[in-house]
C-alpha cells in the first residue's frame, strides 16, 4: 500500500500540490489522470523520493520514504519521465549495475538477470550499449532496470509516451502480469483507452488536488458519463471541459 498523507509542495512560492492524500492499494493498478501541469509528475516524484516534500508524508507500507530512503528504495522501481542511461554500458552491465547496487549477487543476480532478460525480450539489445537506443528500447531497458530486484511498489510516469503499437503493448501486458504476481503499481498517463484496459483505480488530479478516485466504472456513475474520457473531463475541466466557452466563442454575435 502507498499512502500520500496531506503533501504540499510550491516551487518559487507557486503552490503545486494542496494538501494531496490517497492510497494506493495493494496488488492492484492506479492511474494517476490530471491535464498538463496538474502535479502528476511532482506527485510521483515525492512518491519515490526524488523530491522532498514541504510537509505531508508518503508512506510505502510502514516505510516513510523521506525518513528512510534505501529502505524505500529497495521496495521500488521507477520508471520517470527524464530516463538516462549510461550509454557507454551494454544493457547487461547496465543492469547488473542496478541489481548490484540494490543488494543482489552471486546465483540471485545470475537469476535475477536471466529472467529480466527474457520478460522483456531483451536477447536481442543484451550485449548492445545504450547509446543511440530507440524511444522503445530505452523503455525496455528502463523497465529492466526498474523490475530487477522484484520490488513490491512501481512507479511509472506516462511509460507509453512514444512507443509504438507492439512496445506499448508489451509493457501493458507486463503491468498485468505484474499486478497478478501482486505488484502494487501507479501511472501516470493521457491515453484514457490504455487506463481504462488496465486500472482498477483511477485517481483525477486538478490544480494540485484530488478531484475524483474510483474504478472506471464508478467514475462514470459519479459523472453520469458513459465513458472515462468524459467522466474525466467533467471532474477535470468541469462538466464541459470549455466545449460550452468554446461554442459560444464561435457563436455569431
Ligand atoms: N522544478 C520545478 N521548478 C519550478 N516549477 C516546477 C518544477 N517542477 C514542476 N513545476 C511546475 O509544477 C507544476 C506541475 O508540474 P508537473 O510536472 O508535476 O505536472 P504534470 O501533471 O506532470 O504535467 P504533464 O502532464 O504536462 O507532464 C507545473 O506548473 C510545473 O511548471
Amino acid at each position: 500500500m502507498i499512502e500520500v498523507e496531506s503533501v504540499h509542495k510550491q516551487f518559487a512560492g507557486r503552490p503545486v500540490l494542496h494538501n494531496l492524500g490517497f492510497s494506493v492499494p495493494d496488488g492492484q493498478i492506479t492511474a494517476l489522470l490530471g491535464a498538463n501541469g496538474a502535479g502528476k509528475t511532482t506527485c510521483l516524484r515525492i512518491i519515490t523520493g526524488l523530491l522532498g516534500a514541504d510537509s505531508g508524508r508518503v508512506l510505502l507500507g510502514d516505510i516513510d520514504v523521506a525518513r528512510d530512503p534505501m529502505a524505500a528504495r529497495r521496495q521500488l522501481g521507477v520508471v520517470g519521465d527524464r530516463e538516462g542511461l549510461y550509454e557507454r554500458l551494454t544493457v547487461a552491465e547496465y543492469l547488473s549495475l542496478f541489481a548490484r547496487m540494490q543488494g543482489l549477487s552471486g546465483g540471485a543476480l545470475r537469476e535475477a538477470l536471466d529472467s529480466i532478460r527474457s520478460e522483456l525480450e531483451l536477447g536481442d539489445l543484451w550485449h548492445r550499449r545504450t547509446r543511440g537506443f530507440s524511444q522503445g528500447e530505452r523503455m525496455k531497458v528502463s523497465l529492466a532496470r526498474a523490475l530487477v530486484h522484484r520490488p513490491r511498489h512501481l512507479i511509472l510516469d506516462e511509460p507509453t509516451r512514444g512507443l509504438d503499437v507492439l512496445a506499448a503493448r508489451l509493457l501493458r501486458r507486463t503491468l498485468l502480469r505484474l499486478r497478478t504476481a501482486g505488484t502494487t503499481i501507479l501511472f501516470s498517463s493521457h491515453v484514457m483507452p490504455e487506463v481504462a484496459e488496465l486500472s482498477d483505480r483511477v485517481l483525477v488530479m486538478a490544480g494540485g488536488r484530488i478531484v475524483g478516485s474510483g474504478s472506471p466504472r464508478e467514475l462514470a456513475q459519479h459523472t453520469g458519463c458513459d465513458n472515462l474520457e468524459d467522466s474525466f473531463v467533467a471532474l477535470a475541466y468541469g462538466d464541459t471541459g470549455g466545449e460550452e466557452e468554446q461554442r459560444q466563442e464561435r457563436a455569431p454575435a
